[in-house]
């Protein structure tokens, strides 16, 4: 598709999908509770089709009305076989929290993912479930998919994560929920990751003990069915965020944007950069974020702020290009795991449209600021949401020229009407044209 470039300010107000995380675990919460879950705000996008359909395959009733959908928990007990493969499309978070609920069931299930999904490393996952006493195959040492997880009576673990991922963390108390009563998993972190799957445990009745990064699940816990609404995804508001603070006196309103402190690293870093972003009405759960054009400096992105944006840092890097400076983004060597091999493609697609980006093994170095320009070639999301979304985002900085996207439809993974957003947000400036 052609994208849209020479963009002047961004204006007005936009709410923001419902957060994928969030939602993700809202279909499967409900799905092992008792009872119904109904879940109003869920993102509508493949990666949650993706979930959806899986536990539908697995027995669970689950119905869309609206905007809100309806699970008829079955608890963990009650789930059964599914008579074909499960598709896992794009979703690395649908692959590796689902393994965690099969390593208990009693049946073997397969899962497949598409080609970018079927990279992507499950040892990660199978490697614990295995200890846990799940039977699990995927190609090659890295178990790469397709998976067969056959599952059965699981023992409590004791682990100490190798990666900083809060997938990893939530397949495993999932899987922690289905030992004995009586018997306690202890989980440990390597860097806080994002701790929606403990939250919602709470609220969906069920007990677990933190401390730092040290997490205590007791088995055998029965959760019941919620009412849950899902806060917009601050990893779909970064978009806008990083647009209006780029493109001159834009002043944009995000409304009802999710801001768990596990997430937030974003609003750290443009504060460091001297961005103007107000947090405003402010709930437990959500804010309004007033965004405004503003001039940036450089920053470091590093450590235990890395998994409070790792979905971010290919948008980061963008709004780096524009910053005085060195940006200088380390310990990020999860993004080589990705949908893609993200350091590799956000330097790849930057360099093409003139910004100074260095890649290294574990970040990139970003020089600004450089006026970005049209691409000599078209350009391509990889098949990549997030790579698709923030070139989408670069177009809008170029003055001259065309840019093409090819395979935009990779935005539908997470955020499928991003670029109706993107017309509301630029309406101002249809008018001015018009
Ligand atoms: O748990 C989750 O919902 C997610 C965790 C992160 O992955 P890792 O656990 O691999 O870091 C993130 O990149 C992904 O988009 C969603
Ligand atoms: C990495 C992502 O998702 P997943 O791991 O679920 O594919 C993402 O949304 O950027």
């Amino acid at each position: 598709m052609k994208l849209k470039t020479n963009a002047r300010a961004l204006k007005g107000t936009v709410t923001v999908p419902g957060d994928k995380s969030i939602s993700h675990r809202s279909i499967m919460f409900g799905a092992i509770a008792h009872g119904q879950t109904r879940v109003h705000h869920i993102l509508r996008a493949e990666d949650i089709t993706a979930t959806i359909q899986a536990f539908q395959a697995l027995g669970v009733k689950i119905e869309e009305r609206g905007d809100m959908v309806c699970i008829q928990g079955r608890g963990f007990e009650r789930l059964r076989p599914a008579r074909k493969p499960l598709n896992m499309g794009n979703s690395g978070t649908s692959m590796r929290l689902m393994s965690g609920i099969l390593a208990g069931l009693p049946f073997e299930t397969s899962l497949y993912g598409d080609a970018s999904l079927s990279r992507r490393p499950m040892d990660r996952v199978a490697q614990p479930l295995t200890l846990m006493g799940a039977e699990i195959e995927g190609e090659g040492e890295r178990f790469l998919p397709p998976l067969k997880i056959r599952g059965g009576r699981l023992k409590p673990i004791n682990y100490q994560l190798p990666v900083a991922s809060a997938q990893v963390k939530s397949a495993l108390i999932f899987a922690a929920l289905q030992t004995k009563k009586g018997q306690v998993s202890e989980i440990v972190e390597k860097e806080l990751t994002r701790n929606h799957t403990e939250e919602m445990l709470q609220q969906f009745g069920g007990r677990l003990k933190i401390s730092g990064k040290r997490i205590l699940v007791p088995g055998g816990q029965r959760l019941e069915g919620q009412e849950i609404t899902v806060p917009g995804d601050i990893s779909s508001a970064a978009f806008w965020i990083v647009a209006a603070l780029l493109i001159p006196e834009s002043n944009i309103q995000l409304k009802n944007v999710g801001i768990n402190q596990t997430r937030t690293g974003i609003l750290d870093v443009i504060e460091a950069m001297g961005g103007q972003v107000e947090v405003a009405e402010r709930t437990e759960l959500s804010a309004t974020l007033k965004v405004k054009y503003s001039a940036l400096k450089a920053t470091k992105i590093s450590a235990a702020l890395i998994p409070r944006l790792i979905d971010e840092l290919p948008i980061l890097a963008l709004l780096a290009t524009q910053a005085e400076g060195k940006t200088v983004i380390t310990d990020a060597e999860e993004l080589r795991i990705k949908e893609t091999d993200r350091i590799a493609v956000v330097a790849d697609t930057l360099q093409a449209m003139g910004a100074n980006v260095l890649p290294t093994a574990d970040g990139m170095i970003i020089k600004g600021k450089t006026k970005l320009h049209a691409p000599k070639k078209k350009i391509s999301t990889y098949g990549d949401h997030r790579i698709g979304m923030m070139t989408a985002i670069a177009a809008l900085l170029v003055s001259e020229g065309e840019v093409i996207l090819e395979g935009s439809q990779a935005i539908s993974t997470s955020y499928p009407t991003f670029f109706d957003d993107m017309e509301t947000l630029l309406a101002v400036d249809r008018k001015d044209e018009g």
